[in-house]
């Protein structure tokens, strides 16, 4: 049975007032907190002065108290919304943090993600846990203004209705307007969400729903809960969470602030690559060329075909000397760096040592020659100095590049991309058609596609750390002579500083300290946060990967994802049947076999908190088409309003479109109106829209919290708006092989309103809709 007391006639003020003495004594010690935090930070900020290791401490206090004071400030609104009385045992509440009496160390309020606050998520009246009462509380700027209850009892749980728990505060939640930011839903997690959330840190778990069964929210909840359950491993190894694009990003960037978590690196596959932020747009079908897994031979044949071999033999002079190469000396000295096992960069001075040993030879013959016809007159010890001589002619070096260059991953994939002869040698494998495709100019962007490229090459490349060593060697030497110049200054003021030059007993710090470790002790202590250590380190190694609309990922970037996720401690949230890229997956056995083969946990979740009932029938239609077998998922609630369809001469679309686009403003008030369109009529329709309502916000990054928001359905991918006109269905459906999948998406993002405009006829699967006046 479900009481509220939510509504004004029914509330208890008697319970409120009781609610409110209680939440103001919880802000009462966050307020004591927060002062004393800001009162410690200042100290710190104030002070100066003191050994390396006091200063050392200072920056260590005023991290630790800039992130407490943030930590409060991001639980200010809501610190308190619930409430659990048990049949024997205190009562408890539930909140973002844990707070305890200070004195004592009473808790006050448990965090929601301790194992303790755990039964507020997961008591049922037919499972109650020992819970006799489950409360809501509601607070707007720290006033409690309702209180939901559940009273957990079996006559309850005979109650045919067993709604969702807390359904009125979970219904309020769901059919609030819409801010363009994404909000926690810490108050009303379901049962079924919770088992997602709290599950094992290890493995890999995929987490697969519909659409708005909660995926995104489920997801980052989860990197909370890790990072409370699991704080000392994963804040030293970082958590991962990958999504599929900036837009994407800035829409779920507050979730995690508001639950009091900020150690955690959201990025695209497109940042994934230290160095590159590729963000180039490019045809579909380059796209899904990239992402094949044929593309590691691909790059295995670019890099074997810049180890060259001329068809002629090649004239190096050396002062004044000209020496030959010939093709089979380089092809012998190929094959033997080769043989090594090495790694393309790693192998060269083998490559290196090879050649100019057989250029040595040369030299050796003719300076070394003996006149009488006897053996060479030159010893070990003079060819080893030719070599060296060698070694450092920039003749000798230059053709060395030639043959055999060091390469980066950005060059080698760079330049294999902007030329046809190298794209047909290392690509056999693929069609005119498909090289073509890929080929593209010198001034092109970096594309997210090209980003797990660019990490395989690496890994086939092999990163020579001799010259990032060399640059450390030096600085260390520059520090050391700054430390000797130091410590002489120290030395010279000897007789200023110590009144007896001679007593034995005063150390100086020359006898202290030796000029390079001073010099150790000025490099800078890199105070970097975990999450800005891993996001420049192309090999570390995440303690658990976040994967968002993980069915978007190419079997390319799969590896790049594997590789930043060593031990495997994976969560993979996506849907199949909404995969739009060409290269996306429809299976996730087949995805993740290569890695896990088939150690790997599926949930799946079948409730939708987003679309209405209303919406989703017309959105099942096209579920349908994409593959019978799948069940589209039930929606929690019903708002009694119709989508609708308005069939509109193409050329009459903008001027339609404009007026509906002001029509749906009036609709939402507060709310946000997504305008959904095909990539083809982006433009023209963008202008019909800021003819329309001039805030609109249309381009690669829309500014989601503007009232109406043009996009396509790859920049849609995740998102939710309180209406939605999806423009063109047909068309949004013809512009790619998975045209029905992006269609079903589109349908997907409203919370309250769906109309549809379309200029040809509708998609058969639309027909059910109610055509609009
Ligand atoms: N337990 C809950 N309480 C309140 N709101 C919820 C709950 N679960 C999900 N929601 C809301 O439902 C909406 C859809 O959630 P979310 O975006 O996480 O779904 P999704 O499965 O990732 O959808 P899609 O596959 O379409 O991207 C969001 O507004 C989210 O806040």
């Amino acid at each position: 049975m479900s009481t509220s007391a939510g509504h004004p006639d029914e509330i208890r003020t008697d319970e409120l007032d009781r609610e409110q003495e209680y939440v103001g004594t919880l802000y009462g010690r966050l307020d004591d907190l927060r002062e004393h935090a800001a009162q410690r930070l200042s100290r710190a900020l104030r002070e100066t002065g003191g050994t390396l290791q006091d200063r050392s401490q200072r920056e260590s206090a005023v991290a630790l108290y800039s992130e407490q004071l943030a930590q409060f400030s991001a639980v200010e609104q809501g610190l308190c919304f619930g409430r659990l009385d048990f049949h024997a045992a205190a009562p408890r509440y539930v909140g973002r943090i844990g707070l305890f009496r200070d004195g004592d160390h009473q808790p006050l309020l448990l965090d929601w993600r301790a194992p303790a606050a755990r039964p507020f998520y997961l008591a049922t009246a037919a499972s109650p846990e020992g819970v006799a009462r489950r409360r809501y509380i509601r607070t707007r700027d720290r006033k409690v203004v309702g209180l939901d209850d559940e009273v957990l009892d079996l006559a309850a749980a005979r109650d045919t209705h067993a709604g969702p728990a807390g359904e009125a505060a979970l219904l309020a939640a769901i059919g609030a307007t819409r801010t363009g930011r994404m909000r926690d839903i810490v108050e009303t997690i379901q049962a079924e969400q919770d088992r997602v959330i709290r599950a094992d840190l290890d493995g890999v778990l995929v987490v697969q729903g519909g659409p708005g069964t909660g995926k995104t929210a489920v997801a980052l909840h989860r990197a909370a809960y890790l990072l409370y359950t699991h704080r000392r491993e994963l804040s030293a190894r970082g958590v991962l969470i990958v999504g599929p694009n900036p837009t994407f990003l800035r829409y779920i960037s507050q979730v995690l602030p508001s639950l009091a978590e900020t150690g955690v690196l959201l990025r695209t596959l497109g940042d994934l690559f230290p160095g590159v932020t590729a963000r180039a747009d490019e045809p579909a079908g380059a796209a899904e060329i990239k992402g094949r897994l044929a593309m590691t031979e691909v790059l295995a044949a670019a890099i074997r075909d810049r180890q060259r071999v001329p068809d002629e033999p090649l004239e190096i002079v050396v002062e004044r000397d000209t020496l030959v190469l010939d093709p089979e000396t380089i092809r012998a000295a190929r094959a033997s760096a080769r043989r090594s096992g090495k790694l393309h960069n790693l192998a060269r001075p083998i490559f290196d040592t090879e050649i100019v040993h057989a250029l040595a030879r040369q030299v050796a013959d003719r300076i070394g020659a003996d006149p009488l016809g006897g053996e060479n007159l030159l010893d070990e010890a003079d060819l080893a100095e030719i070599r060296r001589e060698l070694r450092a002619e920039p003749e000798v070096q230059a053709v060395l590049d030639w043959l055999w260059p060091i390469l980066t991953p950005q060059r080698l994939v760079g330049s294999l991309l902007v030329s046809a002869d190298r794209l047909a040698a290392a690509a056999p494998q693929l069609t005119d058609a498909e090289r073509a495709l890929l080929l593209r100019g010198p001034e092109h962007g970096w594309t997210p596609a090209d980003v797990p490229l660019l990490d395989e090459a690496a890994e086939l490349l092999g990163e020579d750390d001799r010259a990032a060593a060399a640059r450390q060697q030096r600085e260390r030497r520059a520090l050391a002579e700054y430390a000797e110049g130091a410590l002489e200054i120290l030395t010279g003021s000897r007789s200023i500083d110590v009144e007896d030059e001679d007593d034995p007993e005063i150390l100086s710090a020359t006898d202290l300290l030796t000029a390079g470790r001073l010099g150790e002790r000025h490099e800078e202590e890199d105070r970097r946060t975990t999450a800005e250590r891993a996001a420049a380190d192309r090999r570390w190694a995440f303690g658990h990967v976040i994967v968002d609309e993980a069915q978007e990922l190419s079997p390319m970037a799969w590896r790049l994802l594997m590789r930043r996720s060593p031990s495997r401690s994976m969560t993979v949230a996506g849907d199949v049947a909404q995969t739009g890229d060409l290269s996306g997956a429809s299976s996730w056995a087949q995805v993740l076999a290569p890695y896990v083969a088939d150690r790997w946990r599926l949930v799946e979740l079948e409730v939708n908190y987003r679309t209405p009932a209303e919406i989703m029938a017309v959105a099942a239609g096209v579920l349908a088409g994409i593959d019978p077998s799948l069940k589209p998922p039930r929606s929690v609630r019903e708002t009694g309003v119709a989508p609708w369809t308005f069939r509109v001469p193409p050329q009459r679309l903008a001027d339609e479109l404009a007026g509906r686009v002001r029509r749906e403003l009036a609709e939402v008030g507060e709310g946000r109106l997504g305008v959904i369109v095909p990539t083809g009529r982006l433009d023209a329709l963008a202008r019909a829209v800021v003819d329309a309502a001039p805030e609109a916000a249309v381009g690669a990054q829309p500014e989601l919290e503007s009232p109406v928001v043009v996009l396509t359905v790859r920049q849609a991918k995740g998102l939710e708006f309180d209406s939605v006109l999806v423009v063109d269905p047909e068309g949004i459906a013809a512009e790619s092989p998975r045209g029905q999948s992006d269609l079903y998406v589109a349908l997907t993002r409203a919370t309250q309103r769906l109309g549809v405009l379309h200029p040809g006829p509708l998609p058969p699967a639309l027909s059910g809709l109610d055509q609009s006046s």
